[in-house]
């Protein structure tokens, strides 16, 4: 049987970490005796060039056809004042697959303590996991634009959320069993409402400690104690930018993946950065995050648990080796990077 992925390499750097992304599917599924084919469509500023929208119909329908989808990144200055953004072809395809659950893990392997900004001992350990609810939230509600006034609201069901919890519960069992809803409740009607659900959703997982906390509290303990969580469950907006935070935990934005899912259908694998217009068309990104995307694409999309722990493997074992990319101080090329980690792929 093959697998049908699609690439969705959009804007910026995407097109350079999503071809990186691909080598090393290739290697790991080679390997593993799984056979892959791979599409491409326009998306984001590529799908405005192309088509005059951030999500062509046709990239849509592709979408939904396929097992897996695989993007790069979108947005850039380019389509700054056109009348569409391409970060809404994103929000629409998340929407329209209805991948309500995003996962976004952060390791700090053992040795390579010293790739963060953070003294060595504060981030030794950490090992968590942010489930970010993708679909609901500031993101989705009724949005007002104005000069003189505007406005964005923040809608969450009780259904929503007990979706998305439930995702972090069971997520919590196959790891250390703990955790920590993050959420605004000393002030938002939402968060109590979120609160609320959590404690209920709680009750079926009584071999998971639940703890809640204040999303500004939050944000400091994740760099000043980062190895406190296991699994932090938070809303849309929450998870953006706790996520970018977390990245400094691990030493670069470039290293960090995520798969987005749904109830059923294809899910959507990225790396969490964005399209890096300061650094795109030079070979100077980093591919890790894509390519543990592409790791998390082969474990949740395809339920190929073996090729992705050894294209994980194949990706630790390069960033012990070296050499590293420019973000994490190193000489090597985004694509020189990837044929190494897919060498190492091939080979395990
Ligand atoms: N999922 C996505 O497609 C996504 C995510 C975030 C931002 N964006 C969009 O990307 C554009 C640029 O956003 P931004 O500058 O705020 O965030 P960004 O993540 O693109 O870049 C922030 C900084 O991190 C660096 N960086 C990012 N990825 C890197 C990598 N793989 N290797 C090395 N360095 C890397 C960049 O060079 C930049 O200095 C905006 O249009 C934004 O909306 C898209
Ligand atoms: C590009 C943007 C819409 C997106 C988000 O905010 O979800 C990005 O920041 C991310 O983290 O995937
Ligand atoms: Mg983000």
């Amino acid at each position: 049987m093959t697998a049908h992925i699609l690439l969705l390499p959009g804007d910026g750097i995407g097109p350079e970490v999503t071809a990186a992304a691909r080598v090393c599917l290739e290697a790991a599924a080679s390997r593993a005796g799984l056979s892959l084919s791979f599409d491409e469509a326009p998306f984001g500023g590529a799908g405005i060039d192309a088509c005059g929208s951030p999500l062509p119909e046709e990239t849509l329908q592709k979408a939904r056809a396929s097992d897996a989808v695989f993007l790069g990144a979108v947005g850039g200055p380019a389509w700054d004042s056109a009348p569409q953004r391409p970060e809404a072809g994103l929000l629409g395809l998340r929407k329209a697959l209805g991948l309500f659950a995003n996962l976004r893990p952060v390791k700090v392997m053992a040795g390579l303590e010293d790739f963060s900004p953070l003294r060595p001992e504060r981030v030794r350990g950490a090992d968590l996991l942010i489930v970010r609810e993708l679909t609901g939230g500031l993101y989705f509600g009724a949005r007002e634009e104005g000069r003189e006034r505007a406005s964005d609201s923040c809608v969450y069901t009780a259904e929503e959320v007990t979706r998305i919890a439930r995702v972090a519960f069971e997520a919590a069992r196959g790891r250390s069993g703990r955790v920590t809803s993050v959420d605004k409740a000393n002030v938002l009607a939402t968060s109590r409402l979120w609160r609320a659900v959590v404690e209920d959703v709680a009750r079926d997982f009584p071999d998971v400690a639940l703890d809640h906390q204040l999303v500004d509290s939050a944000a400091m303990a994740l760099v000043t104690n980062p190895a406190r969580f296991d699994v932090i469950l938070t809303e849309n907006l929450f998870g953006d930018i706790l996520s970018d935070e977390a990245a400094v935990i691990a030493g670069s934005i470039g290293l960090l993946g995520s798969a987005s899912l749904g109830a059923d259908g294809p899910g959507l694998f990225e790396p969490i950065h964005g399209s890096a217009p300061d650094i795109a068309g030079q070979d100077k990104a980093n591919p890790a995050g894509a390519i543990a995307s592409a790791a998390l694409l082969l474990r949740h999309g395809l339920k190929q648990a073996e090729a992705a722990d050894r294209l994980e493997a194949a990706l630790e074992a390069q960033l012990r080796a070296g050499p590293l990319t420019a973000d994490l101080g190193g000489d090597s090329g985004c694509a020189a990077f990837a044929e190494k980690v897919a060498a190492h792929a091939a080979q395990a």
